[in-house]
């Protein structure tokens, strides 16, 4: 079923930093109107955020869209992924949300994949060997430090369930951002009995898995969108951005946000007894193997502050090596690491240092990129770069110099919410949302062409990472 220039959909980015919502035209995929809304994360020890920020900030963001969000036909909401949010009886949140960098479950992570048969039964059960991000660690923390609000517990949702049960007052959510809960069984695609009860969570506590293609509900009156407007299932924002670039199997993505991340699509279940790789599920079918970093986009922004330079204003050329593993570090598996330079000599410049924060911040990406690609897949296909990084000139250039690959950069900006309003326009149409995507023509975009790959720099980082990693992992 087609739909004519004028039908429109919303779709939501709530990401870690911020809320962003656009209104699309179905027929063409052009954005009509946008919103963005930033979120409060606390800092310290840990990484937590109040729900109803984020219901604040969705809301915010679709009042600036204007009075066109009113004709929106349909809604889905994109998320965060992992994140514990913890609802009483009366739907409020028991506490702030664990999010996915926080690293406080260390304990309980290592515990657990011990505990259910270790690396490989895990891969095998879920897809994943689960790291701190990892909702179930996350439950596990919060039963053994704070059973009184456990206790207070009604339902369990992650970040875009949350938002889309506000919208529509039922608790649902979707393949894709369950798979990175660690109890739901992508060898079955069912919430797993076993674990659940190993750590003492009701499966009654958890939202009804909604199939690609369904609707999870219909907008309740009183919000900003017009009752009755049919919301979709909704997506972690990874699987979501994969939809939004109608990405193929064999074309890999990179992420540089707050979250460092590399994907792609395929048809294979993944089950990597490494942890190197997640072992997702994909949005609409499929699998989408995914590796990420807690320090991307944050940890060089955090440098360049350090050493009083623009972002961009990098220097190449130095033997100077930097891990920025500020918020400890998720790939590789270093969660007490903290940030280490190597190399340092007087005649170091402040440049030749932050180049060496980005260079340490993609060599951890880089190391998992073939990980991601099915064996088959063309090494010469560009990487498409997305997420906000991927609008800096020295992101790219690092990205190209470490990668030796040709990088392409899609024009479409916000791909995470463009790939929640091509799910919703799906429901419309009866499309598939990559489909919708590939239609609306998202990925396209310049491509930088490869450069020689600076191997003797992705070495250095390798031995500096290899020699310090027994002291990254007490740090
Ligand atoms: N022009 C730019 N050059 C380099 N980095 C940028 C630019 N614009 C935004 N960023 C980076 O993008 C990050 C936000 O990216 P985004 O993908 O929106 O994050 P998230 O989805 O994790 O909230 C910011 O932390 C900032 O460092
Ligand atoms: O944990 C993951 C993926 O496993 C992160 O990608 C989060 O989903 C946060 O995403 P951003 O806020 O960086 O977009």
């Amino acid at each position: 079923m087609s739909a004519s220039e004028g039908t429109y959909v919303v779709g939501v980015d709530s990401s870690t930093q911020s809320t962003k919502a656009l209104v699309v035209d179905v027929a063409t995929g052009r954005v009509v109107a946008s919103g963005q809304a930033k979120h409060t994360v606390t800092g310290g020890d840990r990484r937590e955020s109040d729900p109803r920020g984020w219901w604040d900030a969705l809301c915010s963001a679709l009042e600036q869209c204007g009075d066109v969000v009113r004709e929106a036909k349909a809604i889905s909401v994109g998320g965060q992924q992992h994140g514990l949010v913890t609802l009483d009886a009366a739907g409020e949140p028991v506490r702030p949300a664990m999010l996915w960098n926080d690293v406080r479950s260390a304990p309980q992570t290592r515990r657990l994949i011990e505990e259910l048969g270790g690396p490989e039964a895990w891969a095998e059960r879920t897809g994943s060997v689960p790291s701190t991000s990892f909702t179930v660690t996350k439950w596990a923390w919060l039963a053994e430090h704070e059973p009184e609000a456990a206790a207070r517990v009604a339902a369990v949702r992650l970040p875009h369930d949350y938002l889309t049960e506000r919208l529509t007052g039922e608790g649902t959510t979707d393949r894709g951002d369950a798979s990175g809960t660690g109890w739901w069984a992508s060898a079955t695609e069912e919430y797993d009995a076993k674990t659940l009860e190993h750590i003492g969570l009701d499966a009654a506590l958890l939202p009804r898995v909604v199939r690609p293609g369904e609707a999870a509900g219909t907008v309740r009156s009183g919000l900003p969108l017009a009752e009755g407007v049919l919301v979709a299932p909704g997506t972690g924002d990874n699987a979501a951005a994969a939809l939004g670039l109608g990405v193929r199997p064999g074309t890999p993505v990179m992420s540089l946000g707050t979250s460092g991340v590399v994907y792609a699509v395929t048809g294979r279940r993944p089950a990597d007894p490494t942890g190197t790789v997640s072992g997702f599920a994909a949005a609409n079918d499929g699998w989408l193997p995914l590796a990420c970093t807690l320090n991307c986009t944050l940890a060089v922004d955090r440098m360049a502050e350090l050493l009083g330079l623009d972002r961009q204003a990098v220097e190449p050329g130095s033997g100077v090596t930097m891990l920025p593993y500020l918020d400890g570090e998720r790939t590789p598996a270093l969660p007490h690491a903290s940030g280490l330079i190597h190399g340092l000599r007087h005649d170091t410049t402040p440049g030749q240092l932050l180049q060496a924060a980005y260079d340490g911040a993609v060599h951890s990406l880089l190391a998992a990129l073939d990980l991601v690609l099915d064996e088959d897949a063309d090494r010469s296909t560009p990487l498409l770069l997305i997420g906000g990084g991927a609008r800096g000139t020295a992101w790219r250039d690092t990205v190209r110099r470490l990668s030796g690959r040709p990088v392409q950069i899609p024009q479409a900006q916000e791909l995470v919410a463009l790939g929640a309003a091509a799910q919703a326009a799906g429901l419309l149409t009866g499309e598939d949302p990559a489909a919708v995507a590939r239609r609306w023509n998202t990925a396209d975009g310049p491509v930088l062409d490869a450069v020689e790959r600076d191997d003797a720099a992705l070495e250095r980082i390798g031995s500096v990472l290899s020699a310090a990693t027994p002291l990254l992992e007490g740090a």
